[in-house]
């Protein structure tokens, strides 16, 4: 990605925002500040054809940001630039190649200014929705969209599912684009007609400042729990990178629809004008900080928790779950087609969401009850079998809890739980997983998940520790025959619960990324057994 190209434009526009410490207008020349008139200024007349932070996604006119990583450092790659063409060099350090160099503080930060400028601002044109916490996000974004699609918006939606706008998609690598590709996104989006977006916030993203410039009206936070220790080391600091999405929330909600071709301006939202607003789960110990956090006013919503939006008399069925919600001045009912009390969480994070841009809470229901499921989580795999099949995505040792506990309720037999951990990711809730698999699973089958760089028997030999005596434990590395085992030994009533891998259609062992897809998995081991319903 980075290629997606806007308008060319004047290098000296595209720094207008950036904090410059100097520059070297050509080659090894000496360092001078960047002049402000236009004159004097060496870059005027300098056209930008486009943007970009990987080399091998450089053409002719690009400015190249050179950004410092984990792996390697793009300085190193300002050469392989310069020879596809790039005009210009965005560095944190002058290096030894013959092109303009434009040195700052952080290319990461001049990189997510120059994108919102270069594609023209498009999250300023939108109401821009952002969920984050450690799980929900992609469930709750699936929600929001359906609300507000519902009012008559078209709503692009960006996060690990893939990203699309109507019947249009864009694969996705990441959760959260590169600050490059977002806002090259958002204004794909944008052109197609786009006046509303809603899109999962990693913390990855906020640590990377992938989302900077990008002007959100509504945050929300789902939950808090253990993942990603490999890359931020310590939850607090999970915590606060989570944070800066609800530090930065100030002004004044946008997101009116433009005037239409033939000039009238459809009904604005009452909140339009209001301030911007933050939408926190009351339930997770650290709603306190992120209330705190908020630069903007706080919505609340829970189950338990006193809170704005309450959820209460909930039922979970098989089928899905009921609720009634309670919002200030007003009561409604809501039937889902989710089951799980943790998809009840979510929902109320979106109807809070809807209440928050003024939509009528009836509206907010009926447009809840229409969302069949989102791919790869709690997914039913049914081909007529007398046992229940679920994919699930759940990764962490929250994720499983929360699914697990599902799953106990609604099966009548014995639970069955599939499950690995991925390679080069947080070691730590490894074990943590094994034991919540083996306090609510009667049957444990441990195998790989995407091993990626490590070894699939080391990882498991991490995760063996947390499975308490008491559950039937068995190893298979393999994924394909673990799912296969465990279907051989569901009996009538069963639920055999496939973790980890959810929407994905790959599996990536080393380097390769090979296609593997637990659902189609499941269906042809059915298959095999006899079992055929389509
Ligand atoms: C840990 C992490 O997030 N790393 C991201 C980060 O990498 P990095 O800063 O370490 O970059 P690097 O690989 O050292 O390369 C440095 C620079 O050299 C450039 N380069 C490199 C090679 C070359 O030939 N030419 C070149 O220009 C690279 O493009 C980069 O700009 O910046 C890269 C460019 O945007 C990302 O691709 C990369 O995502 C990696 C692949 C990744 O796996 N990220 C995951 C963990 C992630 O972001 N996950 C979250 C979801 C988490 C969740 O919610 O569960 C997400 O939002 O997807
Ligand atoms: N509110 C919730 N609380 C706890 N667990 C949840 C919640 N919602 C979903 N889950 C579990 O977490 C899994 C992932 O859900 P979802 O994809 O919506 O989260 P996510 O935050 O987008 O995850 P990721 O960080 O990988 O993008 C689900 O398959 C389910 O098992
Ligand atoms: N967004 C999560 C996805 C994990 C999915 C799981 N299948 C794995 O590979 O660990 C992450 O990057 O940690
Ligand atoms: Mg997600």
């Amino acid at each position: 990605m980075g290629v997606r190209r806007g308008a060319p434009l004047e290098l000296i526009h595209l720094l207008a925002d950036i904090e410059v410490c100097d520059i070297r207008p050509s080659g090894n020349s000496a360092a001078a500040p960047l002049a402000g008139a236009a004159g004097g200024n060496p870059f005027f007349g300098q056209k930008i054809s486009g943007l970009a932070y990987d080399s091998r996604r450089v053409q002719p006119g690009f400015l190249f940001f050179c950004v410092p990583g984990q792996k390697t450092d793009g300085h190193r790659f300002a050469a392989d630039a310069v020879g596809r063409g790039a005009a210009a060099l965005v560095v944190e350090r002058y290096v030894d190649v013959d092109a303009p160099q434009i040195r700052v503080p952080s290319t990461r930060k001049s990189m997510a200014q120059a994108a919102r400028v270069f594609y023209g601002n498009p999250s300023g044109r939108m109401l821009m929705v952002g969920v984050t916490g450690t799980n929900g996000k992609t469930t709750t974004t699936h929600l929001v969209e359906a609300i507000l699609t519902a009012q008559g918006r078209r709503v692009g939606l960006i996060g690990t599912n893939g990203n699309r706008l109507g019947d249009k998609s864009w694969p996705a690598e990441h959760t959260t684009p590169e600050s490059l590709d977002l806002q090259a996104l958002l204004a794909e989006m944008a052109g197609e007609g786009a006046d509303a977006a809603v899109m999962e916030v990693s913390s990855h993203a906020l640590d990377q400042l992938r989302v900077l410039g990008v002007d959100f009206d509504l945050a929300l936070f789902t939950n808090l729990t253990q993942d990603h220790l490999d890359y931020h080391e310590t939850l607090e600091r999970y915590r606060d990178a989570k944070g800066i999405l609800f530090r930065e929330l100030t002004g004044v909600m946008k997101g009116a629809k433009e005037a239409n071709s033939s000039g009238a301006t459809p009904e604005a939202t009452p909140l339009q004008g209001g301030p911007k607003r933050a939408i926190i789960n009351a339930d997770d110990p650290n709603a306190g900080f992120f209330i705190a956090a908020s630069a903007a006013p706080v919505i609340t919503y829970g189950i338990d928790a006193d809170a704005m939006i309450k959820g209460r008399d909930w039922t979970v069925t098989p089928q899905g779950l009921t609720c009634d919600v309670l919002y200030p001045g007003g009561e409604v009912r809501l039937n889902l087609q989710l089951t799980g009390r943790f998809n009840l969480s979510n929902a109320l994070a979106a109807f809070a969401a809807g209440w928050a841009a003024g939509i009528d809470p009836e509206a907010i229901a009926a447009a809840l009850g229409t969302v069949t499921g989102v791919a790869g989580r709690f997914e039913r795999i049914d081909l007529g079998q007398p046992f229940s099949v679920i994919v699930d995505y759940a990764h962490t040792p929250d994720g499983l809890e929360n699914v697990l506990v599902t799953a106990r309720a609604l099966a009548q037999g014995r639970v069955i739980t599939v499950f690995g951990c991925g390679g080069d990711r947080d070691r730590t809730k490894r074990p943590k997983m094994g034991a919540v698999v083996a306090r609510l699973s009667d049957v444990a089958i441990v195998t790989s998940d995407n091993p990626r760089t490590e070894d699939p028997q080391r990882i498991i030999e991490d995760i063996l520790p947390g499975l308490a005596d008491g559950v039937d434990v068995h190893v298979e590395p393999d994924r394909s025959s673990a799912i296969a085992l465990a279907l051989s030994l569901a009996q009538p009533g069963d639920l055999v619960m496939i973790a980890g891998k959810g929407h994905e259609t790959y599996q990536i062992v080393g380097a390769k990324v090979l296609p593997f897809d637990d659902r189609q998995i499941a269906r042809e081991r059915l298959r095999g057994m006899g079992y055929d319903r389509r």
